[in-house]
C-alpha cells in the first residue's frame, strides 16, 4: 500500500525573543547571531509544554481534512524534549484531540527525528496494518538550554510542525498510485554521539557509586558539528539522488533541517543546486530540530509553494544528535 500526505500544518508559541532581547540578557549581539547563523528572532514557550505544541499542530491536521481524531491508527511525535518519558508525549497528544483508536508513541532522532519518522509512518501504512497516521516534530528546547552560555542559548529556538500520512485507496488509478518516498538513506553514528548531548542521566541510588555526573543542559561541541554537517550530510543527499536516479536539478525543493544558514550555503554548493530552492525560515524559528523540517514544509504549503498534489520533487534532510542524518527524496 503506497502512502500519501494530505495535510500539513505547524504551531509555535506566542512569544517572539529577537536576537536584540538576547543582547540585553547574555553578552552577544544581532550582528554577531544574524551574520554567523542567520537567525534574528525564535519563538519561546511562556507556559505551553511539548505536548500542547503538537496537539495544536494535530487539530489543525484534522480541521484540514474531514477526519475525525476516532480515525486516526497511529501518532509518532519525533522530539528530545519530551514533557517526560512516561507519559509519552505522543500519548498526552492522543489524550488532548481525543484519538481514542491510535497508538502512540515518541521518537527520538534529536534534528533527523522528523525525516526518520516519515519513514517509519511510511513502512506501517505500507504493510497494510493501518491507514492513517499523524507525524509531528516538536520541541521546547528552551526548557534544556544553559541560557549563561551564549554559544548555544542563542541558537535553538521551541516550535512543532507534523503532517498527515495516509494509505493511497486500491481504486484510485494506478498512474496516481506513486510510492510517498522515492529512495531514502537513513544513518547514524554513536561513535560522535558525544559531541552534541542534553538531558543525560546516570545511576543514582543506594547501590550507585556516588558523584556522577548528570549532564541536563544541552551541550554542543560547534566545530565537531559543523564539520560532520558540511562532510557527510551533503554525501548523504547525493546518495539519495543516485538511488532515485533523479538528477539535483529534477529536485524542485531541498528542506534541509533549520540549523545555519550558512551550513545551506555550503550544502547547496557541494550538491550543486540551485541555493534558491534550499528554503529557509531559521531566520524567525532559530534552530527547533526535529520541528524544523515540518514546520518548513507547513509554511511552504500554506504558501502555495509546495502544493502536495503528487507533482513535485521534493528532499528532506535532517541531521544532529546521535549523530543521526537522513534523507528521504519524496513525491507530494
Ligand atoms: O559561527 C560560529 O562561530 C558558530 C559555529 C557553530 N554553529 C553551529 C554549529 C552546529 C550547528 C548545528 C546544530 C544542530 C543541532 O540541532 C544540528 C546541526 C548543526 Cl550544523 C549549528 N550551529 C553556530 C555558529
Amino acid at each position: 500500500t503506497v502512502s500519501k500526505l494530505t495535510a500539513a500544518a505547524h504551531y509555535a508559541p506566542k512569544q517572539i525573543i529577537t536576537n536584540d532581547d538576547l543582547s540585553k540578557i547574555m553578552d552577544t549581539s544581532d550582528e554577531w547571531i544574524s551574520s554567523r547563523t542567520g537567525i534574528k528572532a525564535r519563538h519561546i514557550s511562556v507556559d505551553e509544554n511539548t505536548s500542547d505544541l503538537a496537539a495544536q499542530v494535530a487539530e489543525q491536521l484534522l480541521d484540514q481534512t474531514d477526519y475525525t481524531a476516532e480515525m486516526i491508527d497511529f501518532i509518532i511525535v519525533a522530539t528530545i524534549t519530551p514533557d517526560g518519558n512516561m507519559p509519552s508525549t505522543a500519548t498526552l497528544v492522543q489524550s488532548k484531540i481525543g484519538a481514542t483508536n491510535a497508538f502512540a508513541f515518541d521518537l527520538t532522532a534529536a534534528c533527523s527525528g522528523f525525516v526518520y519518522a516519515l519513514s517509519m509512518a511510511d513502512k506501517l501504512i505500507a504493510s497494510g496494518a493501518y491507514q492513517k497516521g499523524l507525524v509531528i516534530g516538536a520541541e521546547v528546547l528552551s526548557k534544556v538550554l544553559d541560557w549563561s552560555d551564549r554559544s548555544t542559548s542563542v541558537l535553538f529556538g521551541d516550535g512543532a510542525g507534523g503532517v498527515l500520512i495516509e494509505a493511497v485507496s486500491p481504486n484510485v488509478t494506478s498512474d496516481e498510485q506513486h510510492p510517498l518516498i522515492l529512495s531514502e538513506q537513513l544513518k547514524s553514528d554513536g561513535n560522535r554521539g558525544m559531541s552534541l548531548t542534553s538531558s543525560l542521566t546516570s545511576p543514582s541510588s543506594p547501590f550507585s557509586k556516588s558523584g556522577l555526573v548528570d549532564d541536563a543542559f544541552l551541550k554542543m561541541d560547534g566545530r565537531a558539528i559543523f564539520d560532520f554537517a558540511v562532510r557527510d550530510v551533503p554525501k548523504n543527499m547525493l546518495e539519495s539522488l543516485e538511488k532515485a536516479a533523479i538528477p539535483a536539478e529534477d529536485v524542485d525543493y531541498f528542506l534541509l533541517h533549520q540549523a545555519n544558514s550558512r551550513i545551506l550555503d555550503k550544502m547547496a554548493r557541494k550538491v550543486k543546486a540551485d541555493r534558491a530552492k534550499f528554503l529557509q525560515n531559521m531566520q524567525h524559528y532559530g534552530n527547533t530540530s526535529a520541528a524544523s523540517i515540518p514546520i518548513l514544509l507547513s509554511e511552504s504549503v500554506a504558501a502555495g509553494t509546495i502544493k502536495l498534489d503528487g507533482s513535485q520533487t521534493i528532499v528532506l534532510t535532517g541531521f544532529g544528535g546521535g549523530l543521526t542524518w537522513g534523507t528521504l527524496v519524496v513525491k507530494i
